[in-house]
C-alpha cells in the first residue's frame, strides 16, 4: 500500500467484544490492530448513532473508538470528492526548479525533481491539499538535496513541500493530528465536581462565592467569586494591557478550505483587546493570576491559553456570543471548557455581562470573576448551547476585563507550534 499522507493519524482498532456501541463509545479501549487510513474498505460508520456522536463531540472526547466505528462522520477518512486520491495528469509543482549547484551535478538534481513529481503523483491526499502543494522557490530541489528539510523544516516543509515531500504540511489537520492518548482535563461528571468544589469547599468562602445558576435549578453553572483578584492585581493587568496596546477585536468569520480560520474586524464586537504573551505572561503578577485560576479549577495551566485583556470605551460592546468554537474539536487543543471572566475595574455605568438564555446580567466588579462552562457535563467536548452570552455597552467610564479560556487538552504547546488555528 501507498504510505498515505494521513498516516500520523492512524487509528487503533479495538476489540469489538468489549466494545458496545450501545453506551454512546465510551467504551474501555483494548485490542491492537492498526487501521490503515488509506484502507478506504473501513472508511465508513459502522454505528447508526455515529452522526449523533460525532456531533455532540465523541470524536474527540473517544477517538480511540469514535475514530475506528465513525470514521466517516468523524472526517478520518475520506471517501468522497473531496478526498483522498492520487493525482492526475501533469502536476504544478510550482516555480521551475534550477539545476545550478556547486554540490549537485544536473542529473542528480533532475532526478529528485522526478521523484518529487511521483511522490506528488502517487501519495494519496485531499485534492485541495495536492493543488497547493507548491516549491515557491527555484533553489527548492537543490535545497532539499543539502538536507535543509530538516535543517530548516519551518521553511522549508511549507515553501518547498514538493521538494520535502511534505504536502501534508500545507494543512492544519494533517501537520497536527490529534493524538487519541492525549489526556483530557475533563472526563464526563468533572465539570459538575469542579463547580461544586468550587462552592462547597469552606476555605474558598473568602471568595463570597454566589450560584446564579447550577443543575439544580435546571441550569448551566454560572458562578461568581469575589476578590479573587486583588487590586495590584488588577491595576497591574490593566497597565500591562495598556503597554501592549489594545486593538480592535476581530470575530471569527470565514473558515478557508484547509480549515483557518480568517478573522476579520466585525461589528459584532467593537471592543479592543491584546493577548497577555511573552512579557506580559511572565509578568510575576499576572503568573500569579493564572497559576491561581489554574489551582482553582484543577486544570492544567498549559490548557489555558494566554489571557486575553479587553478594553472598553463608553458604547463598545460584545453582541450576543458563544465562547465554544467548533473548529477546535479538530485541533489539538480540543475546544474551549470553561470560561473565567476577570473584572478589572469598576464600571461607572453599564458594561455587564448579560446571559439571555438564563436571565442573568452580572454587573461589573473590580477583582470578581465571573465562571461558566462551554459544554456539557455528560460530554466535554459538545456545546452547552444555554451559556450564550453578550457584554452590554459600557455607559459611562471605561470597562477592564480578562479572558482565562480553558481548552479539553494542552493549548500551549500547539500553540508554540502554530498548530492551534
Ligand atoms: O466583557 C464581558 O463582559 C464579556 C466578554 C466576552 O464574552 C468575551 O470576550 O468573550
Ligand atoms: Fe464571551
Amino acid at each position: 500500500a501507498v504510505k498515505g499522507e494521513n498516516s500520523g493519524t492512524q487509528a487503533t482498532l479495538e476489540d469489538e467484544e468489549t466494545c458496545s456501541s450501545e453506551d454512546g463509545g465510551t467504551c474501555a479501549s483494548s485490542g491492537e490492530a492498526v487501521v490503515q487510513v488509506e484502507d478506504l474498505s473501513r472508511c465508513e460508520d459502522r454505528n447508526d448513532g455515529c452522526r449523533y456522536w460525532a456531533d455532540s463531540g465523541e470524536c474527540l472526547t473517544n477517538p480511540r473508538y469514535m475514530w475506528v466505528y465513525c470514521a466517516l462522520s468523524c472526517g478520518k477518512c475520506q471517501v468522497e470528492e473531496d478526498i483522498q486520491t492520487y493525482g492526475e495528469g501533469d502536476i504544478d509543482m510550482g516555480v521551475e526548479q534550477g539545476l545550478g549547484s556547486a554540490s549537485f551535478s544536473p542529473d542528480k538534481v533532475l532526478m529528485a525533481i522526478a521523484e518529487s513529481e511521483h511522490y506528488l503523483k502517487t501519495t494519496m491526499m485531499k485534492q485541495s491539499i495536492r493543488n497547493k502543494c507548491k516549491n515557491t522557490h527555484a533553489d527548492c530541489t537543490v535545497w532539499a538535496l543539502d538536507g535543509e528539510c530538516e535543517e530548516n523544516p519551518g521553511y522549508m516543509k511549507m515553501n518547498c513541500a514538493p521538494a520535502c515531500q511534505s504536502c501534508y504540511y500545507l494543512s492544519t489537520e494533517t501537520r497536527c493530528p490529534i493524538d487519541p492518548e492525549a489526556p483530557l482535563a475533563w472526563q464526563a461528571g468533572d465539570l459538575d465536581r469542579m463547580f461544586q468544589k468550587l462552592t462547597q469547599e469552606p476555605y474558598l468562602t473568602k471568595y463570597n462565592v454566589t450560584i446564579l445558576a447550577s443543575p439544580n435549578t435546571n441550569g448551566p453553572w454560572v458562578i461568581t467569586m469575589e476578590n479573587l483578584i486583588q487590586p495590584d492585581e488588577a491595576d497591574r493587568l490593566i497597565a500591562l494591557g495598556q503597554e501592549m496596546g489594545f486593538e480592535r477585536s476581530k470575530g471569527m468569520a470565514k473558515i478557508h478550505p484547509d480549515g483557518t480560520p480568517e478573522h476579520v474586524v466585525s461589528d459584532a464586537r467593537t471592543s479592543t483587546q491584546t493577548w497577555c504573551r511573552e512579557d506580559c505572561s511572565a509578568d510575576p503578577m499576572s503568573r500569579q493570576v493564572i497559576e491561581r485560576l489554574s489551582n482553582l479549577t484543577g486544570i492544567d495551566e498549559m490548557n489555558s491559553e494566554y489571557l486575553q485583556l479587553l478594553e472598553y470605551e463608553p458604547g463598545q460592546y460584545y453582541h450576543n456570543h458563544h465562547d465554544y468554537l467548533a473548529n477546535e474539536l479538530k485541533r489539538q487543543q480540543g475546544v474551549r471548557i470553561l470560561t473565567v471572566y476577570l473584572y478589572l475595574n469598576n464600571v461607572e455605568e453599564g458594561g455587564g455581562t448579560e446571559f439571555d438564555q438564563l436571565g442573568i446580567t452580572v454587573m461589573p466588579k473590580k477583582g470578581m470573576a465571573l465562571l461558566w462552562p462551554s459544554v456539557l457535563n455528560e460530554n466535554t467536548a459538545a456545546k452547552d448551547e444555554r451559556t450564550t452570552h453578550a457584554a452590554l455597552p459600557v455607559i459611562k467610564g471605561m470597562k477592564y476585563g480578562a479572558n482565562a479560556w480553558f481548552h479539553l487538552r494542552d493549548f500551549k504547546t500547539p500553540h508554540g507550534n502554530h498548530c492551534t488555528e
